[in-house]
């Protein structure tokens, strides 16, 4: 049976659409980051100062944080275009070759999931990074030559949740490496105060708290949250989203007061109830949810690992204290240690 391969953070259509609509367009609009959003704003200047393009920069961190905002927020900043494409799209070398073609001097070509491409189009890509230059074969066998072709200077940007993945010549050639963390409450609610605004929807300051406190962490997120609350307060109520809205729709879509959903659940409660709480591997773990194992380890776990509901062991995936409180559930009592006098013979 094929396992689902959809969840809590990842982008359907719908979500892309509006995560487009809501996505910041310049650097001082980008939420918190602070310290990332400086460093671009040092290397945006630089670039327009010395005309020269702006250092590859390569972004990485669970999905839904804004590694896609800042790869178009850049352009912006800089007032060049932007291609965008991703890892599984480029197949073989002739895949890319049209994105690099159509580069103007100074513009941002963006690769999403790039841990996703195959090393034969890495290996294509090394020298365009290095040296604006690409080597494409022609014919075959014994006629094949290879002809060197000049790029214009362009900035390279790839993002990957997987940062591990990538080889170490890839990752080398990146000027920047950028890791984006999970955001605070408070900004989360900044979040959905302006996205609120953007939509026309009046929020209360509590009910931008409430919505922060429940998106784990992550601005899409709290944006497909907002946007669930905003149907919910436009069909139940007067259209405003108050405190006590956003609690009622939250709770209606299955969001827990710790902001943990349906999958999160259930992912606690299979490592707690089939697994007796871990040790226990991935892979296992994502045959009996029924979810592929990326999904697991890219979009649910980081989440769980940050809040301390799960740690890892050498042995695979353990519950802590937290994820029994979660479930309602009682932790086990600690195991008596091999030492531990009581029950001995020799008492
Ligand atoms: N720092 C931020 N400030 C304001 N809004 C943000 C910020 N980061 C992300 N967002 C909002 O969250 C949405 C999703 O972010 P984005 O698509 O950039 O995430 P991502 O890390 O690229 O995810 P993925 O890798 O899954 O594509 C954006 O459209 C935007 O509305």
């Amino acid at each position: 049976m094929a396992r689902e391969k959809v969840i809590t953070s990842g982008p359907g259509d719908e979500q892309k659409k509006h995560d487009a609509a809501l996505r910041p367009k310049l650097l001082k609009e980008v939420i918190g980051q602070r310290k990332v959003a400086e460093r671009l704003e040092i290397a945006v200047r630089a670039s327009k100062k010395l005309n020269e393009p702006l250092g590859h920069i390569l972004f990485d961190g669970p999905p839904g944080l804004g590694k896609t905002t800042f790869a178009t927020v850049l352009p912006n900043e800089l007032g060049t275009s932007l291609q965008m494409t991703s890892g599984p799209a480029l197949a073989k070398p002739a895949d890319l070759l049209p994105f690099l073609t159509n580069l103007e001097e100074g513009s941002v070509l963006f690769i999403d999931e790039i841990h996703r491409m195959p090393r034969v189009v890495e290996e294509f890509i090394y020298p365009a990074m290095e040296d604006f230059r690409i080597d494409i074969v022609l014919g075959e066998g014994m006629s094949a030559r290879t002809i060197s072709m000049t790029l214009k200077r362009f900035t390279l940007i790839g993002a990957t949740t997987r940062s591990g993945m990538l080889s170490g010549p890839m990752r080398d050639r990146f000027k920047m490496h950028e890791h984006l963390e999970f955001y605070s409450v408070d900004e989360l609610a900044t979040i959905a105060t302006v996205n609120a605004a953007k939509l026309n929807t009046p929020i209360t300051s509590q009910a931008s708290l409430e919505l922060a406190r429940r998106s784990r962490g992550t601005p899409r997120v709290a944006n497909s949250r907002l946007h669930w609350t905003r149907s919910f307060a436009a069909a139940q109520h007067d259209g405003t989203i108050t405190e006590e809205v956003a609690r009622a729709a939250l709770d209606m879509a299955e969001v827990d007061r710790d902001g943990l959903d349906k999958n999160d659940r259930k992912y606690l409660e299979t490592l707690i109830d089939l697994y007796g709480g871990g040790p226990t591997g991935v892979e296992a773990l994502a045959a009996t949810i029924n979810l592929a194992s990326d999904t697991l380890s890219d979009e649910i776990e980081p989440y769980l690992l940050r809040e301390q509901y799960i740690t890892r062991s050498p042995r695979g995936r353990v519950a802590m204290p937290r994820a029994y409180s979660a479930l309602g559930k009682l932790p086990p009592a600690p195991k008596p240690k091999p030492d531990d006098k009581q029950g001995s013979l020799f008492e």
